[in-house]
């Protein structure tokens, strides 16, 4: 493996009915105890795990419903405040995903994304490059390539789900921040945008880091360097780099069924 460019210690997950609390219990140094489950109303979903990423890898997270997978990439999208860890570093200096200088080194597509409605792709491209402080750059192939040609001046609103996927896979493609998260990019794409994806995702090491979750094996097989299988939020085995088929991790994943 490369160089470390994301390492995080021990990390704990959950969901609370009121995250305000839990964001004030954080504030408070050692108010937060471990354990399964704190508070009633507090709903465990990442166990205590660690795992790092190299820079320039590819690398696929897979795991059945409910495993943890889009809490996990939340929580690294800094969507998720109710988390606890024993030290996060990014490029090898400790990093708060909430802050403003790690929100630039990523970019995260979501499963399903409903927001910036009233924006067409275009807009949207220009806004996201405006808030990363990139020149709009030139993205006629992947616009290409994603058979989006027709769509560019829709409002995403009125893409169907696919088309508003690819608007937010092409911006990400596009910007090519050091690390890369996508929740189960293949879903509602069609067949040629599928393969065009894989090709994105397989070259996107020249430019950084992904991670990726899918349902889909061949999208892990067909891309990745090293494969996390989730199992009720912790990663219970990890594929190195030649290590990778379809057969044991589809084994893996029966395994984590029969449990
Ligand atoms: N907002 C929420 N509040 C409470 N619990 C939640 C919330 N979102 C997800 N969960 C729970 O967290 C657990 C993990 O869900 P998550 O969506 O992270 O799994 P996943 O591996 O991405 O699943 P899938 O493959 O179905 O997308 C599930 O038990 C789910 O019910």
């Amino acid at each position: 493996m490369g160089e470390a460019l994301l390492t995080v210690k021990s990390l704990s997950a959950w969901y609370n009915a009121g995250s305000e609390k839990a964001l004030r219990q954080l504030l408070i140094p050692g108010t937060l105890k471990r354990g399964k489950v704190r508070h009633s109303n507090e709903k465990m979903i990442l166990s205590d795990f660690s795992f790092a990423l190299a820079e320039h890898e590819v690398a696929g997270l897979i795991g059945l419903n409910g495993a943890g997978k889009t809490t996990f990439l939340k929580v690294l999208s800094g969507l998720l405040p109710t988390f606890r860890s024993e030290g996060i570093c990014f490029c090898g200096s400790p990093v708060d995903f909430r802050k403003q200088d790690f929100k630039l080194c990523r970019y995260t597509v979501f499963a399903e994304d409903n927001s910036f409605s009233y924006f067409t792709f275009r807009e949207y491209m220009a806004y996201v490059c405006a808030a990363y402080g990139k020149e709009v750059p030139d993205v006629s192939e992947l616009i290409q390539g994603f058979h989006f040609e027709e769509y560019t001046d829709t409002l995403l609103r009125e893409l169907s789900t696919g088309n508003r996927k690819k608007a937010f896979l092409i911006t990400a493609f596009a910007l090519k921040p050091r690390l890369l998260l996508l929740d189960e990019p293949v879903n509602g794409l069609d067949f040629q945008s599928t393969e065009y994806l894989y090709e994105q995702i397989s070259g996107y090491k020249e430019h950084g880091t992904v991670l990726f979750s899918s349902h889909i094996l061949e999208s892990i097989t067909l891309t990745s360097d090293r494969v996390f299988v989730l199992e009720d939020g912790r990663i219970r085995q990890t594929f190195e780099r030649g290590q990778i088929n379809a057969e044991d991790i589809r084994e893996a994943l029966h395994d984590e069924n029969d449990r």
